[in-house]
């Protein structure tokens, strides 16, 4: 169904399936060592929170939002004062230099970025990537309220999950693995970067296992609006989050996502590719996937785990017909998670 194939042969030596996929690979090496200083940390993390809040500002009942067409930084004035894009000045002013710089459409930066930035997550999943996002149309500021809020119930997201990109609720399970790769600087402004699980510099399933430990503690002075209690010092869980993995709707694959690493890449690539396509029909994309680079595997000694002193009484189990499954327990003292450097 996608636009007819011609392969070629790019300038630094790459075989792409579509010629025009060419123009990406100046991009990529520009942006890995420039834009994202090679690693999984601030910047690489704000590139894949873009992609989401471009990409849901739609609506298939009707109500605007042009999906991912980069609106998020063309129309930054409108989009930016939204609640729920709170903090997104960082990435956006980190990425508009290099789309100026590039000459590519701001919608397909946005997404490219997105899965540029995952290749520096080891355990990461390798996505797809399709160019050919128009620039967005006027008048195409997304309206307020369709990025959905930690807050918000899960009814409330899931309605909103399906109504922007048709998501189901695995699916949205699925693109809450990102929170793997993750932290947030506004919810409690005191401790930015705070993280939402132990190891936000790799792509591994600790979110799922840590969002379903029994909260006890708040990691600033004062929970934030949309923020509960977690289970590790340094940690931080959104509400939404804590939901989700024990509403009956989508706690069993919450669940299945928990130490079963391959799974969850699987199904996180897919709902992220079709989360990038929002607001556009596919056929008139084309398919650059080959430019985007392997991310490295999760080190050895990154196994599924509980953190230290925690144990498996401490699940909450949620999901009804199956247990939650069973992890070793990281030897030592209990762990304070460090703050996500600052880029
Ligand atoms: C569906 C409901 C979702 C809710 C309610 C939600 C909410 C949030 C919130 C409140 C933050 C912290 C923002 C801050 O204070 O800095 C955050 C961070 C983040 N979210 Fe989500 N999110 C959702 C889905 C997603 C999806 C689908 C993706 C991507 C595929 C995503 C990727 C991220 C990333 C990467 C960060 C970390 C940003 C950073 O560390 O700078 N989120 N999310």
């Amino acid at each position: 169904a996608f636009a007819p194939e011609r392969r070629a042969t790019c300038a630094g030596g790459q075989r792409v399936k579509n010629a025009e996929c060419c123009a990406w690979f100046p991009v990529l090496e520009d942006i890995v060592p420039n834009m994202f200083g090679g690693e999984c940390g601030d910047d690489a993390h704000g590139a894949l929170r873009l992609t989401f809040h471009d990409a849901i500002g739609f609506s298939r009942s009707g109500g605007g939002g042009g999906g991912a067409d980069g609106s998020i930084i063309v129309f930054n004035d409108t989009e930016l004062m939204f609640n729920a894009n709170a903090g997104l000045d960082d990435p956006i002013d980190t990425e508009a230099p290099f789309i100026t710089k590039h000459k590519v459409t701001p919608g397909d930066f946005i997404q490219f970025a997105g899965a540029v930035s995952l290749s520096l997550c080891p355990g990461a999943p390798q996505v797809g990537f399709f160019m050919g996002r128009p620039p967005p149309k006027a008048p195409a500021p997304a309206p307020d309220g369709l990025v959905p809020e930690p807050f918000d119930s899960v009814s409330k997201i899931l309605a909103r999950m399906s109504d922007a990109g048709g998501f189901s609720p695995e699916e949205v399970v699925a693109l809450l693995s990102s929170h793997s790769v993750a932290g947030a600087d506004t919810i409690d402004p005191t401790i930015p970067g705070t993280p939402f699980d132990s190891t936000p510099s790799i792509m591994d399933t600790q979110v799922f296992i840590e969002v379903q430990l029994k909260g006890t503690l708040f990691p600033g002075p004062e929970p934030g609006q949309g923020e509960v209690e977690s289970a590790v010092a340094g940690e931080m869980r959104l509400e939404s989050d804590h939901l989700i993995a024990r509403d009956s709707r989508t706690s069993c694959f919450w669940q299945e996502m928990a130490g079963n690493q391959s799974r969850m890449q699987q199904q996180f690539a897919a709902a992220f590719l079709k989360m990038s396509m929002i607001g556009h029909n596919p056929n008139s994309l084309i398919d650059c996937s080959d430019v985007i680079p392997a991310p490295p595997a999760l080190p050895a000694n990154a196994g599924p785990h509980l953190p230290p002193t925690l144990d498996q009484k401490d699940i909450q189990q949620a999901c009804p017909t199956s247990a939650f499954p069973t992890f070793p327990v990281l030897p030592g003292p209990a762990e304070t998670v460090p703050a996500i450097p600052q880029a």
